[in-house]
């Protein structure tokens, strides 16, 4: 069931601190979700590893790195993109292995990007303009104002387990490119991509220190022993809400920066002009990509009424045609990332046939007859018939599930959208170009497309408001982020 080229198949999973690949005492173990058997031991950092880690990237910013020109730091981004796409299948076999994800996610949206966010954040590094002003004020002095960033310092970095490489090196491009120091804690789910990027580093000759890789869990292990740590100087986190507000509580003591990307409950906005293949060809991937395990995916669905009925039908059908099953048969959807997630969009499955709705199709989990039904799979499900005070319709399931509802007018989809306790996303699909405008900007979350979904341009402002997040990545607001200007202020 897993392909042979998983690469630590026949080795151990190690931190990388300092420049060295090093075990703890404990172990724990990767399973793969695909087969329920277990992919690799993995070692665990203890916390005298962690705090290594960080003083590893205290000296490294006075070492060479500290020293290095912007143009070669962008050099090394680009080395390491180099070296991700020269080890592209390791890569796309590790992600799989870890995560159960189809072959076509892996190796069209998950390592493709893992190479692309470098690139893009040593091109805009070095293209970086900061602001200069020439400045005369009315009582005839005059002066030059211009600003300068440099690194925030050493930066936590904890990466969730959905798109493993693709979040994780969406934080560490930037913080790289910036001149920062990292301390990455990926989720204790995935540690096979994290730590071929360890690898990656090591051979494009990135200083000892400059990028450090510490496995564990969170509250009361690796990851909270990272961001506890006094000696960080941000931190920036992808994941749950509530965990985000973990790590504030611990930033606070400190007062650390904190970039955080979040939970969402995402709508898509259905009207009844738009091109309705379209808008279901791109529901399907809004609803069931990565087995719905997409902070990005829409669970929540507004029809305009006249085409309800026959946009439920076209879903469903759509949602039943799903191949499920190894990834390495190519199956449209794999499982998703473990056995405790599982119970856990189960629940929502039976609790909202307990809040009755109407299980349009799925409700269940699928039935292989073979070593697949000890994988964590589940059926794509869609429902319908419940208001929005339903905590199916109000709270993240992250699986792949969606419910539908149907609306009369513009302002009502409006509501019915902005009618939750998250904004990330939105998607909305009409033919209607003033409509799409009109609404587009009504939407209460970071991100709105229109007639499309997880289009990505890396330059443009990425996350969220309310639950779903503090600050935005991408383009210059990473390099915002991870660097701290100063103005400097020269009389004339
Ligand atoms: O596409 C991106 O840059 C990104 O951050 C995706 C986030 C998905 C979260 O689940």
């Amino acid at each position: 069931m897993t392909d042979a080229a998983y690469p630590f198949a026949q080795r151990d999973i190690l931190n990388y601190v300092d420049g060295a690949f090093v075990a703890g005492e404990a172990f724990f173990d990767n399973v793969n979700p695909v087969t329920g058997t277990v992919a690799a031991r993995v070692s665990q950092a203890d916390r005298a590893m962690v705090d290594w880690a960080v003083a590893a990237g205290r000296r490294a910013l006075k070492g060479p790195w500290g020293k290095m020109s912007q143009a070669e730091r962008c050099k090394v981004l680009v080395r390491v993109a180099e070296g991700i796409e020269a080890r592209f299948d390791d890569f796309a076999a590790a992600e799989i292995a870890d995560t159960g994800k189809s072959l076509h996610q892996a190796r069209t949206i998950d390592i493709p990007r893992g190479a692309a966010n470098f690139r893009a954040f040593a091109s805009l590094a070095e293209a970086r303009a900061m602001p200069s002003f020439r400045t005369e004020l009315a009582d005839g002095r005059s002066a030059i104002n211009y600003a300068v960033a440099r690194p925030l310092g050493v930066v936590a970095i904890i990466s969730p387990w959905n798109l493993p490489l693709l979040l994780m090196t969406w934080k560490v491009a930037p913080a790289l490119a910036c001149g920062n120091v990292v301390v990455v804690k990926p989720s204790e789910e995935t540690p096979s991509t994290a730590t071929l990027l360890a690898e990656v580093m090591d051979a494009a000759g990135v200083p000892p220190g400059v990028f450090n890789l510490v496995h564990g869990f969170g509250a009361d292990s690796t990851g909270e022993w990272l961001t506890a740590n006094p000696d960080i100087d941000a931190i920036t986190f992808t994941g749950e809400s509530a965990t985000g507000g973990a790590i504030m509580r611990v930033a606070a003591a400190g007062v650390k920066p904190v970039s955080f990307e979040l939970g969402g409950k995402n709508a898509a906005l259905v009207f009844a002009d738009c091109d309705f293949e379209e808008a279901i060809a791109g529901t399907v991937r809004s609803v069931f990509s990565n087995c719905g395990q997409v902070c990005l995916c829409t669970e929540r669905i507004y029809v305009e009424r006249p085409i309800f009925e026959r946009f439920v039908k076209a879903l469903a059908e759509r949602a039943e045609a799903l191949t499920i099953g190894d990834p390495w048969s190519g199956a449209d959807m794999g499982p998703l990332i473990s056995h405790g997630h599982r119970d856990k969009v189960l629940s929502y499955y039976a609790l909202a046939k307990e809040e009755g709705a109407t299980v349009v199709t799925g409700g269940g989990v699928p039935s292989f007859g073979g070593p697949l039904d000890q994988g964590a799979f589940v059926q794509p499900t869609i429902l319908t018939g419940l208001g929005q005070d339903a905590r199916c319709v109000r709270e993240e399931v992250f699986g792949p599930v969606c419910h539908i509802a149907p609306f009369d007018s513009e302002d009502e989809a409006i509501e019915l959208a902005n009618d939750s306790d998250y904004g990330l996303a939105a998607a909305i699909w009409t033919r209607d170009v003033g409509r799409a405008h009109r609404v587009a900007g009504q939407m209460e979350t970071g991100i709105v497309w229109v007639n499309e979904w997880f289009l990505r341009d890396l330059r443009t402002p990425f996350g969220g408001m309310k639950l779903s997040g503090i600050g935005r990545e991408g383009g210059e607001h990473s390099l915002s982020f991870y660097s701290e200007p100063t103005n400097i202020c020269v009389k004339l």
